[in-house]
């Protein structure tokens, strides 16, 4: 069963998607939202399912997955806390496109279709930055598909673990990311996946630490990744 919570004063703060919009605004679209706490591993909705609310993922993280006809899974991203999911139903009214289950403690607000569209169409700068969030996806995903026909298996490897814990400070990540999940993420088999990263491990690159991977060379992984070796340039 999901815990229900109060929602605190202004929640909707250092999400991107509502970066544009002033306090009132961002109070007023948080008043129409409730708290839904998640267990890992718990689903929060299914491919096929209504998409009539808005999820902003307070803490915590989820993978978001399709199932195949014998019952396996892709994974097709992780989301990590402050972020957005489920606007693609929102935004056509057609059902979810995928699956999304915690994989770690999450809380997230759910904010009707209603409350959220209308805003989108009074405010701009909402509009503006939905437009920015689709693109940005869009752009992900043509990346993702280049990614498939350019790069080896290492080089899916090295991309994954840079896009999904470069930007990871704390060393102890509550969400990390096991062998499994990159095995999911790039669609390797888990036994290639896993003898990928123990030569990573054994170059100095990464670190396993139970379940989960520690980045200790990021210029080196992002090289293997094919990206340059510093973000900015
Ligand atoms: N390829 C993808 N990359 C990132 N997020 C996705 C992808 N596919 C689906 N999602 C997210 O998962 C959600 C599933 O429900 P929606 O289709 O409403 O909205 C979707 C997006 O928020």
């Amino acid at each position: 069963m999901d815990r229900w919570r109060a929602v605190p004063n202004d929640p909707l703060r250092g999400v991107a998607l509502f970066a544009g919009l002033d306090l009132r605004s961002r109070r007023r679209l948080a008043a129409s939202a409730e708290s839904r706490v998640y267990r890992e591993a718990q689903v929060l909705f299914r491919e096929g399912d209504p998409g009539d609310v808005l999820f902003v993922l307070r803490h915590g993280a989820v993978a978001v997955y399709r199932s195949g006809p014998a019952g396996d899974r892709a994974v097709l991203t992780l989301v990590r806390a402050p972020n957005v999911l489920g606007e693609i139903s929102l935004l056509d009214g057609a059902p979810r496109s995928a699956s999304v289950e915690a994989i770690a403690p999450t809380e997230a607000l759910v904010l009707p279709r209603t409350a959220f569209l209308d805003l989108v169409h009074t405010d701009r700068r909402l509009m503006d930055e939905v437009f920015r969030a689709m693109g940005a996806m869009a752009r992900r995903l043509t990346e993702q598909k280049a990614d498939h026909i350019f790069l080896d298996l290492p080089g899916r490897v090295a991309k994954t673990l840079v896009r999904l814990l470069a930007s990871v400070e704390d060393e102890h990540d509550p969400v990390g990311l096991s062998q499994g999940r990159v095995a999911e993420l790039v669609g390797g088999s888990r036994q290639s996946v896993n003898q990928v990263i123990r030569t990573f491990a054994h170059r100095g690159w990464l670190r396993t630490e139970g379940r989960s991977i520690v980045l200790t060379d990021l210029a080196a992984l992002r090289r293997r990744a094919g990206l340059p070796e510093h973000p900015e340039s």
